[in-house]
């Protein structure tokens, strides 16, 4: 059956990021950044890849545009490399930087796609990250004439006041042409998994300690939202990682643990922004500075709120007579934490092993507009996709075909959705796992970089334009 028709306003767009797709590491002053640093550490990248070329779109991005045009969605959502513009992350501009996402959005505009730039997606200037300045060096430590300045990247308040003054640059440069903003990537993922577990850059292991990473993200996006409201933008969001946590079983250890799941990865980073408040006091108490004025900044009102949505969770209790350290997604957790996520049985999987729920995005949209209310600005799903290999690619199909369903379910029960991005225009770097994963709609050759329109691509082409035709 064909799909429910969706609102002729709708927003239909397709994301990436410059870390994944752009290459050109070296080039035109980019500074160093903490994933290509990362990158460089034995072991940390399964495939052994690094992202120093990915799939070169900082010199193929005219036809990825035409490949944008081709699919005929209306927006284009781009990271803007902080290191490319700003190469120690504080202190002097790379104009070169700055002239590649002129010519970016130019392109796009002369296509008729919007761009809808993200201003932080994961690739802090490594430079914030050791404190070395004038040129980042690999593991720390200052080299004379050089100096060095606190690290630590987000776990310093610093790196929030630095990525406000980044923001305003970007701005001061495209905001004549750009309309619509985010300010941060997914920063539940970025303290989880680079600061709490230290499976992304930059590396670190710290567990709770991680905490100070999440509020500096935080406060780095509010600081953003005033300085691009000072350059005048009236259009500006953030992109969440969402996923209802379905407890294990109904025991009170599994809901506890589940509760607490809910809190750390999904509350933590929505309540301060839509409430004014961080969901837990003791949490709260562990966080760095001011946090009662920091929270008047981090939650001033938004014009829209981005959710990527790709999966559930099952939470439980970490098994006491489990023989070691429970494992997840191939990552060991460490001991100290009080819950366990585990598998979901009985449901298709992507070709990363991740199970396909689409109703759980109903699920999602229905609880954040119980829980938020009007505190909840119109919903942008500024990311949803999968990983299948190849060109002929069905699974992917269905994939979106059913979660395209499942967020018209939410509509449908008068959730203000006003869009959806799919994850993602081509193959990339996917991050510690390499170029293994694919998330694609266009098929990447690492040999050849030549793009190749899968199945799916023509599906989704097909699909909008049926939806425009009303
Ligand atoms: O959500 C994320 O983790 C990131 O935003 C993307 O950069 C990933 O590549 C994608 O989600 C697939 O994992």
């Amino acid at each position: 059956t064909p799909l429910p028709r969706f609102p002729r306003d709708f927003l239909w767009g397709v994301s990436t990021s410059a870390q994944q797709i752009e290459g050109a590491v070296d080039e035109d002053g980019r500074g160093r950044s903490a994933w290509d640093a990362f990158a460089d550490g034995p072991g940390r990248i399964k495939d052994g890849s690094d992202a120093r070329v990915a799939t070169d779109h900082y010199h193929r991005y005219r036809e990825d545009v035409a490949l944008l045009r081709g699919l005929g969605v209306g927006a284009y959502r781009f990271s803007v490399s902080w290191p490319r513009i700003v190469p120690d992350g504080r202190g002097a501009v790379n104009p070169a930087g700055l002239d590649f996402y002129d010519r970016l959005v130019d392109e796009l505009l002369a296509a008729g796609v919007e761009p809808v730039p993200t201003l932080f997606h994961w690739d802090t200037p490594q430079a914030l990250e050791t404190g070395d300045i004038g040129g980042s060096i690999a593991g720390g430590g200052s080299v004379a004439g050089r100096g060095s300045v606190a690290g630590g990247g987000w776990l310093a308040r610093e790196t929030s006041e630095h990525f406000a003054a980044y923001a305003d640059t970007v701005a001061a440069r495209l905001g004549d042409r750009v309309d619509r903003w985010i300010t941060l990537n997914e920063p539940a993922e970025l303290t989880l998994l680079g600061y709490g577990l230290g499976q992304h850059a930059p590396g670190r292991r710290l567990v709770f300690d991680a905490l100070p990473a999440a509020h500096h993200q935080l406060l780095g996006h509010g600081l953003a939202v005033q300085a691009l409201r000072a350059r005048g933008a009236t259009n500006i969001g953030i992109a969440n990682s969402h996923g209802p946590t379905w407890p294990a079983s109904r025991t009170e250890a599994d809901s506890a643990a589940a509760a607490l799941y809910d809190v750390l990865l999904n509350r933590l980073f929505a309540d301060p922004l839509l409430l004014g408040r961080y969901p837990d006091e003791e949490l709260a108490a562990l966080l760095p500075g001011p946090v009662a004025d920091d929270l008047k900044i981090i939650s001033q009102p938004l014009d829209w709120y981005g959710i990527n949505y790709y999966q559930p969770t099952l939470v439980g209790a970490p098994d006491p007579a489990a023989a070691g350290p429970a494992e997840f997604g191939g990552i060991s957790l460490p001991p100290e934490l009080p819950f366990a996520p585990r598998e979901i049985e009985d449901r298709p999987r992507t070709d990363f092993g991740w199970p396909v729920v689409p109703e759980a995005l109903t699920e999602l949209l229905l609880s954040f507009r119980e829980r938020y209310g009007a505190s909840l600005p119109p919903v942008l799903i500024t990311e949803n996709g999968c990983a299948y290999d190849g060109v002929e690619d069905p699974d992917r199909i269905t994939f979106l075909d059913a979660h395209l369903r499942a967020l018209h379910d939410a509509l449908s029960a008068g959730v203000d959705v006003r869009g959806y991005f799919v994850w993602s225009l081509m193959d990339n770097f996917e991050w510690a796992e390499g170029y293994a994963r694919r998330f694609g709609l266009v098929h990447i050759d690492y040999r050849t970089l030549t793009r190749t329109p899968k199945s799916s691509y023509h599906w989704l082409r097909d699909t909008l334009r049926d939806q425009a035709r009303g």
